[in-house]
C-alpha cells in the first residue's frame, strides 16, 4: 500500500493493487493509512438502503445508467445523504464485472473531486448488488451544459474553468499514482456536480489499475463512449494515459461550445472535425457558446482552445500529459479572474436591465454559415440586450451516449426514436421589451456551422 502525494489538492490515496484482499488485511498489519482507507468503507444491509430509498421508490430516482438505476439516500437519521447505484447480478453478466470493477477501484482510491465510495451491499438471495457512493446534489456536467429543460442551466466561463481545472486535477492525480488508474470514461454526463459547486469524477466502471504494461491491462478490450473515445485506441495493446488526454481535450471542447460531443444538428457532427479547423484558422471565437454573456478576453478562449485542439491530436504521443493540462488550465483560470472588479461592474450593469424576452415563433428554415463581421453585429445587436438566454429548441440532436466497451452493454449512437433530418434549422422570432415604449422584433437562425444565433433582420415599432 502506498500514499502518494502529487502535491496539495491533487493527491490521491491509493492501495496496492496486488496485495488487496479483505481477507489478508486482518493477518497483516496494514500501513495505518490504508487502514483508515478500509476502515471508511461500510458494508450496508438492503433492508437499510431498501428503507433509506424509501423502497427505491420514485421519488428517491436520480437517473439511470448502462448498468442500473440510481436513487438518493437518507442515511444513519438523516446525517449522511447518499447516492445508491442498484444492479442485478447475472450469472458472468457484463454489467456486473463492471460494478465489480467499480468497488474494487473506489475502495482503492479517494479524491476530493472524485465521487467518493462510502460502501456497498451485496444481496445473493435477490441478485441485487448496490453502490453507496457520495450525493451529488447539483446534476451532471452535462445538464450544466446541455439542459433544455426550464430553468436553463447555463454556466459561466469562470465557473466553467473552474470545473475543467477540478476534473483535469483528478485526472493528473489518477494517472501519476505510485499503481495508475486510466478512467476510459471521462465525458460531462461522468462529472457530477457537488452542493459547493464542484465538479466531481464519477463511474470507475470502466476505469483499469496498475501499470500499462501488466498483461491483465493489456489484455482488457478497448472500451469508452462514442464521441470521447479515442481513435488510436482500437486493441488491447494501444492503452495509455493518452486515451483520456483525448477524451478530456473533447470535455474541454464541449465545456468551451456548450455543444455535444457529437451532434448532428451540426456540421460536421463530430466536435473534433468542427472546432479543431476553427482554432488552426485562429478562430477560437467562433467555437465559444455564444449562450454566455460575458466572455472572458480573447487570450483566454484562445489559451484554452489550443490545448483542448493538442488533447485530441490523432497521435497519442504529440498530446499534451495531464500535468501540463493542469498547469495551462491554472494559469488561465488566474488569468480569468484577473480582474475581478470589472467582472463584477460588468455583471452590475447586465443585471441592470429590465428587458424581457418572449420566444413568439418558431419555424424550420435553412441558412448559411455565419461570417465574423456578422458574429460581432450579432454580439452588439442581440447577445448585448438580451438579459437571460434564449431556450432555443434543438432538433436533430443524438441523446447522450452510453458507454461502450468489454465491460458494457449498453448501446450507443443517435436514439433511434430522434429523427434525423438534413438541413433544418430552428429559425425564432424574438420581442425585446425595453423600458421605453418600442417594440423591437428581431428573426434570428441557429446557425448550423458555427452553432450560433444570426440577426436576419431587425425592425422597431411604438408600442400601442
Ligand atoms: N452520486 C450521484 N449523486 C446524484 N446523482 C447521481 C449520482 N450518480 C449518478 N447519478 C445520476 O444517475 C444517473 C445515472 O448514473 P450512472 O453513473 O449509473 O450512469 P451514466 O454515467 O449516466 O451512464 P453510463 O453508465 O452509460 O456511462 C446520472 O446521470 C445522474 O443523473
Amino acid at each position: 500500500m502506498g500514499y502518494l502525494s502529487c502535491n496539495g489538492e491533487s493527491a490521491v490515496s491509493i492501495c496496492d493493487p496486488y496485495n488487496w484482499n479483505p481477507k489478508r488485511r486482518s493477518s497483516k498489519s496494514p500501513h495505518k493509512k490504508e487502514k483508515r482507507l478500509y476502515s471508511k468503507l461500510r458494508i450496508f444491509n438492503y433492508d437499510e438502503l431498501a428503507a433509506a430509498t424509501n423502497g427505491f421508490s420514485a421519488t428517491n430516482f436520480l437517473g439511470k445508467g448502462s448498468h442500473g438505476r440510481v436513487y438518493k439516500a437518507v442515511l444513519d437519521g438523516g446525517k449522511l445523504l447518499a447516492a445508491v447505484k442498484r444492479t442485478t447480478i447475472v450469472a458472468a453478466g457484463d454489467s456486473v464485472n463492471q460494478v465489480d470493477n467499480e468497488i474494487e477501484i473506489l475502495s482503492r482510491i479517494r479524491h476530493r473531486w472524485m465521487v467518493n465510495l462510502i460502501g456497498y451491499c451485496v444481496d445473493h438471495r435477490r441478485k441485487t448488488k448496490l453502490l453507496v457512493v457520495d450525493y451529488m446534489p447539483n446534476g451532471t456536467l452535462h445538464d450544466h451544459l446541455h439542459s433544455l429543460n426550464p430553468p436553463l442551466i447555463i454556466s459561466s466561463w469562470n465557473r466553467r474553468i473552474k470545473h475543467a481545472l477540478q476534473i483535469a486535477i483528478v485526472v493528473h492525480a489518477l494517472h501519476s499514482a505510485e499503481t495508475p488508474v486510466i478512467h476510459r470514461d471521462i465525458k460531462s454526463s461522468n462529472i457530477l456536480i457537488d452542493g459547493e459547486g464542484n465538479a466531481r469524477l464519477a463511474d470507475f466502471g470502466l476505469a483499469l489499475i496498475g501499470n500499462v504494461e501488466d498483461e491483465r491491462l493489456k489484455s482488457t478490450p478497448p472500451a469508452g463512449t462514442l464521441g470521447y473515445l479515442d481513435p488510436s485506441y482500437l486493441a488491447p495493446a494501444d492503452l495509455t494515459a493518452k486515451s483520456d488526454v483525448f477524451s478530456f481535450g473533447i470535455l474541454l471542447l464541449e465545456i468551451i461550445s456548450g455543444r455535444d460531443a457529437i451532434d448532428l444538428s451540426f456540421s460536421p457532427p463530430c466536435i473534433v472535425d468542427w472546432a479543431v479547423p476553427l482554432i488552426k484558422r485562429g478562430e477560437s471565437a467562433a467555437i465559444c457558446d455564444f449562450r454566455i454573456r460575458n466572455r472572458p478576453k480573447s487570450a483566454v478562449i484562445r489559451r484554452l482552445a489550443v490545448m483542448a485542439a493538442r488533447c485530441v491530436r490523432s497521435t497519442a504521443e504529440k498530446r499534451p500529459d495531464m500535468s501540463e493540462v493542469v498547469e495551462c488550465l491554472s494559469s488561465v483560470r488566474k488569468m480569468s479572474q484577473a480582474c475581478p472588479v470589472w467582472n463584477r461592474l460588468r455583471r452590475r450593469r447586465s443585471g441592470d436591465r429590465s428587458e424581457n424576452v418572449f420566444v413568439v415563433e418558431e419555424k424550420q428554415s435553412k441558412v448559411s454559415s455565419v461570417t465574423k463581421e456578422e458574429d460581432d453585429v450579432f454580439e452588439r445587436r442581440v447577445m448585448e440586450p438580451l438579459v437571460s438566454p434564449v431556450p432555443v429548441r434543438r432538433r436533430n440532436r443524438v441523446l447522450r451516449s452510453r458507454s461502450v466497451g468489454a465491460m458494457g452493454r449498453s448501446k450507443v449512437g443517435p436514439d433511434p426514436n430522434d429523427a434525423v433530418g438534413d438541413d433544418t434549422v430552428v429559425t425564432i422570432r424574438i420581442l425585446v421589451e425595453r423600458e421605453r415604449p418600442v417594440t423591437t422584433t428581431m428573426k434570428l437562425s441557429k446557425s448550423r456551422s458555427v452553432g450560433i444565433l444570426r440577426c436576419h433582420k431587425t425592425t422597431s415599432r411604438k408600442r400601442d
